[in-house]
Parts: structure tokens; C-alpha cells; sequence
């Protein structure tokens, strides 16, 4: 069995939860509040400043030139969903330069990005590639499973671009080569190892949900 499908036993425990979180419903019928989603695209876009530097850390790891043009890789597609989504949804809400400039992650967001990195730093190249991963997988699923679903979220002219930055065939490529990279690395890692890998991802899965509750609060839960 591949670590992924290992991996996917334990999202399938925690993504469903995303599906009915009021934020992604409400993106979703187009009812959630814009100063919601203003919260969110200027934590989101904290968070992922921090995310991309997470592939960084790991880079110094890597022992070949194949290995570190794909982590460059992915490092470069985590910029670019932020100059195809954050950026433009920014620029339409009006958020400034300063705003960006002083705004602080929440500190449960914080605790997110640190355990990342802290996992990733102690790790080596799998580790820190599976810390990233729900990341970058939860949002495939969420945007598919919501279009099925919704079949107008894609038309909401507040949230549309949002679910099409995510169900777009680059975040798709992206996300399936962070997955076969994964496959890759763990074929003959041992059930102790897995074991390690399946928790890490399961706290990711946890720390994204509570991600959603952030912002849905606007940071006052
Ligand atoms: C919190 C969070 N999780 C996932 C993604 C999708 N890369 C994101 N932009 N933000």
C-alpha cells in the first residue's frame, strides 16, 4: 500500500469536517460575510508566506539537483496560488500594502506553521514534504467536493475564483506531483516510520481545521 492511501485512511477521518465548516458552505452559496473572507485571505496569505519557506528549509536537505528542482518547484507553485488567488482577492477587498505590512498571524495560526517547520527542521526530506501535505491536498478535495456539490460556486462572482484557483489543472499538478513525490520517497519505509508520518499528517489535518474556525471568527474564538 502506497503512504498515501496509508495517509488518506486518516483524512478521510477529518476532511469531511471541512465540507460542512460554515466557512466553506458559505463560500460555497455565496453567503459568507465579505470581512470574513478579508480575515482569511490576509492570514491565509501570512500563512503561506511561512509555508513557502517551509519547502526552503527542507532544500538544504536534498543531495541531488533532480530533488531540489522539484522542491524548487513546488516552492514556486505555492507562490504562484498566492499571484493567482491572494493577491488579486486582495487588491478587490482593498487591502494595502501597510495593511500586509502590519498584520500579525493569529497565534493558533502561528502554532500551525511552527509545527511545520519544527517537524520539518528535525526531519529529513519525507517528513518535511508530509508536514506540507494536507496543506496542499485538503484544497484539492475541498474545491472539488464543493463544486459537486455547488454546482454555481464557481459562478459566485465574490468566492468563484477562489474554487477555481483550486480545482485549476496547475494547483492539480502541483498538489498530484507532492503526492508521487511522497509515494516515491517512502517505498521501503518501515510501519514505525509510517506510523510517525500518518500522525504528522493528522495534526496538519487538525490545525487546518482549526484554521477554518480562525477565520470564520475572525480570530475571537
Ligand atoms: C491554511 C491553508 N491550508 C491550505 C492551503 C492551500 N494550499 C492554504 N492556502 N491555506
Amino acid at each position: 500500500m502506497k503512504l498515501s492511501e496509508r495517509i488518506y485512511e486518516h483524512a478521510e477521518k477529518i476532511w469531511p469536517r471541512y465540507l460542512c465548516h460554515p466557512f466553506v458552505t458559505q463560500m460555497a452559496d455565496g453567503t459568507l460575510p465579505q470581512e470574513k473572507f478579508r480575515y482569511y485571505m490576509l492570514q491565509d496569505y501570512l500563512y503561506l508566506r511561512d509555508y513557502v519557506k517551509i519547502f526552503a528549509a527542507i532544500i538544504p536537505k536534498a543531495d541531488d539537483f533532480e530533488q531540489i528542482r522539484f522542491l524548487s518547484g513546488e516552492l514556486a507553485g505555492t507562490i504562484d496560488e498566492t499571484f493567482r488567488t491572494h493577491i488579486p482577492y486582495m487588491k478587490r477587498l482593498g487591502i494595502t500594502e501597510e495593511e500586509i505590512r502590519s498584520a500579525h498571524a493569529h497565534i493558533d495560526i502561528s502554532a500551525y506553521t511552527h509545527y511545520m517547520i519544527c517537524e520539518a527542521q528535525m526531519g529529513d526530506v519525507l517528513t518535511g514534504l508530509v508536514t506540507l501535505l494536507n496543506c496542499s491536498w485538503s484544497y484539492a478535495y475541498i474545491a472539488e467536493q464543493m463544486v459537486k456539490r455547488y454546482p454555481n460556486a464557481l459562478q459566485n462572482e465574490n468566492y468563484g475564483s477562489w474554487f477555481a484557483g483550486y480545482v485549476s489543472e496547475e494547483y492539480r499538478k502541483t498538489n498530484q506531483a507532492l503526492i508521487d513525490r511522497i509515494d516515491t520517497l517512502a517505498v521501503s519505509i518501515d510501519e514505525k516510520e509510517t506510523q510517525k508520518l500518518c500522525e504528522i499528517f493528522e495534526k496538519c489535518c487538525l490545525f487546518d481545521l482549526r484554521f477554518w474556525d480562525v477565520v470564520y471568527t475572525m480570530g475571537e474564538s
